[in-house]
């Protein structure tokens, strides 16, 4: 599949210097059950981790832990080595959460919706039409959120990734509801943000262009396998 980068220049991304984010022994507990126990992974500037596993195996949740919207049962979460839970502010600042839920106010225009969340974000709205540009939103700026499609919506939080740049990026089946044109905008804000140092961590069903990627499976660390997830290799690279 042809991987075409854009030849406008991004907005910069605010971390430049290597970094680290990794997750130490987590356990997961939701609703008193384990979801999944002695996962380790670790994502440098510039990567891309992948989260597969079938319905209910936790990507979700791991997106969320990572997120800080979750807090683990065990084990840490690290950026630079220093435990993330003691700065959740400054953990907050690095990162972009884009999970199920669209978010989108129906009563303002895309553009106001993702100038809105540029702003919550404390990046003003210098990016703001650069980042409709991004995911071919221009001709849609000024469209009430009740109108949009549901491709157009998922777009429009996708915008934010442009709109209010961090360095890490979390991204909860960010496929869904888009088109090929589309998924291949994302591809290629992924390129850019990692080239730029950035870090993505996604979970997908679909197929998605991920150079280099390293996938995580998370029916691996479910939680009474008879083979102990930490005798088994914890990240694999992608086919
Ligand atoms: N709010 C909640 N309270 C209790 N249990 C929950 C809650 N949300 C999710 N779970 C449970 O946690 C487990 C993992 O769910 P999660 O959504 O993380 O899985 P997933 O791998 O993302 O699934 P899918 O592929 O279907 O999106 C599931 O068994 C689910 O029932």
């Amino acid at each position: 599949m042809p991987h075409t980068i854009p030849s406008s220049s991004p907005p910069p991304c605010p971390s430049s210097s290597p970094a680290v984010f990794a997750g130490e022994g987590l356990l997961c507990v939701r609703g008193e059950r384990a979801v999944f126990a002695n996962l380790s992974f670790r994502v440098e500037a510039g990567d891309a981790l992948l989260l597969v596993g079938p319905n209910g195996s936790g990507k979700s949740s791991l997106l969320r832990l990572m997120a800080l919207l979750l807090h683990p049962a065990s084990g840490r979460l690290t950026w630079d080595d220093r435990s993330v839970a003691d700065d959740s502010e400054a953990h907050a600042a690095r990162t972009r959460y884009v999970g199920h839920l669209d978010a989108i106010k129906p009563v303002l225009a895309l553009r106001e919706n993702v100038a809105f969340w540029a702003r919550l974000a404390g990046a003003g709205t210098t990016h703001v039409d650069a980042a409709l540009e991004a995911f071919n939103l221009t001709r849609l700026a000024q469209v009430p959120g009740r109108l949009l499609s549901a491709g157009q919506k998922r777009r429009a939080n996708l915008a934010r990734l442009v709109a209010a740049p961090a360095p890490l990026w979390l991204l909860d089946e960010p496929t869904t509801a888009l088109d090929r044109a589309s998924i291949a905008l994302l591809e290629d804000r992924l390129a850019r943000h990692r080239a730029e140092g950035g870090m993505v961590v996604l979970s997908t069903h679909q197929d998605i262009v991920l150079p280099g990627a390293r996938v995580l499976a998370l029916d691996r660390f479910a939680p009474g396998l008879a083979r102990p997830a930490s005798a088994r290799p914890l990240l694999e690279p992608a086919s």
